[in-house]
């Protein structure tokens, strides 16, 4: 019996994900394998893995989240964006809807190209949605304060949850800290009961913001989806934009739109199919389709 089963290489502005196929068949891969598959070092390299599923909720599909960490999480906003892309074009319809442990999701064409719109619902803001350890009146900026560290002191983030856990804290150079360093420290507070994705935001217009974001269970990523909707939602909330913002990454660009009709968060950016290729795992040896034999460890 095979133990070999298909893989597509797929991104978000350079937020990247293996996606495999469940319908097709593809086991349900342990933490440590997914873990060792994610090595940028050992292995095939990504920021998550995602595994497209029957739908229970009769969805077009479930779409299942790991962590490069191994750790399962409810939801990953530019994944969504590429198995929108997917199922968009499977199905020949211009909208689609996907199952999540976070709820459904709607993902849509532009008719731009590569583009493509995903409804990731309203956010929730009360301190024991965050979640946070103990109660906060105020989620637009809680006392967490961090440091000395070798630049201003990171204080008092917004916090939001778009499926899983954001805080968001205001600077004027996203560059000015070392991110890799008190990322891990901040994804770990106590404060966080369920751990957090961390953002420092520069706001640059009414419309428009820097981020840079440290993934909870992977580490610092190029783009970060609901991290920007996050964003988003707390410059708005704390005046700082307007509900339309343009989020830059370092991987490019997301429109994030805070609609304020029903309070849906819609974001709308590129997703990018960088290859496909076959995973042995027996060996969790890989072969990129038309190059040279790869090897985890
Ligand atoms: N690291 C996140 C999941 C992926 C989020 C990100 N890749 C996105 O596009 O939203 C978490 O543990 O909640």
């Amino acid at each position: 019996m095979t133990t070999a089963f298909r893989f597509r290489k797929m991104n978000g502005l350079g937020n990247d994900f293996l996606v495999l196929d469940a319908r097709a068949g593809v086991p349900r891969l342990r933490p440590d394998e997914i873990a060792a598959l994610a090595s940028r070092a050992t292995g095939i390299g990504f920021d998550q893995m995602i595994t497209i599923e029957a739908s229970p909720a009769g969805a077009d599909a479930f779409m299942r989240i790991d962590n490069a960490d191994g750790g399962e999480v409810d939801a990953c906003g530019n994944a969504t964006r590429c198995i929108g892309r997917l199922l968009i074009g499977e199905t020949g319809r211009e909208a689609v809807t996907i199952e999540t442990r976070a709820g459904l999701l709607r993902a849509y064409e532009t008719g731009e190209g590569e583009r493509v719109t995903v409804d990731m619902g309203v956010p929730r803001l009360a301190w024991d949605e965050i979640p946070l350890a103990e109660p906060f009146a105020d989620t637009r900026a809680i006392e967490l304060q961090i440091g000395p560290i070798d630049a201003p002191i990171l204080h008092s983030p917004a916090v939001v949850n778009m499926g899983n856990p954001h805080a968001i804290f205001w600077v004027d150079d996203v560059e000015a800290y070392d991110l890799a360093r008190i990322g891990p420290m901040l994804e770990h507070h106590p404060i966080f009961p369920e751990r957090a994705n961390i953002s420092l935001a520069h706001v640059t217009s009414a419309d428009s913001l820097t981020l840079k974001v440290w993934e909870r269970g992977v580490g610092l990523t190029r783009a970060c989806g609901t991290g920007a909707c996050a964003a988003a939602v707390a410059a708005a909330r704390t005046r700082r934009t307007g509900r339309r913002v343009a989020v830059t990454l370092p991987g490019g660009v997301l429109a994030i739109d805070w609609r304020a009709s029903d309070d849906h968060v819609l974001m709308t950016g590129d997703v990018e199919t960088e290859f496909a290729g076959t995973i042995d795992r027996a060996t969790l040896t890989w072969t990129r389709d038309g190059a040279v034999r790869g090897a985890a460890e």
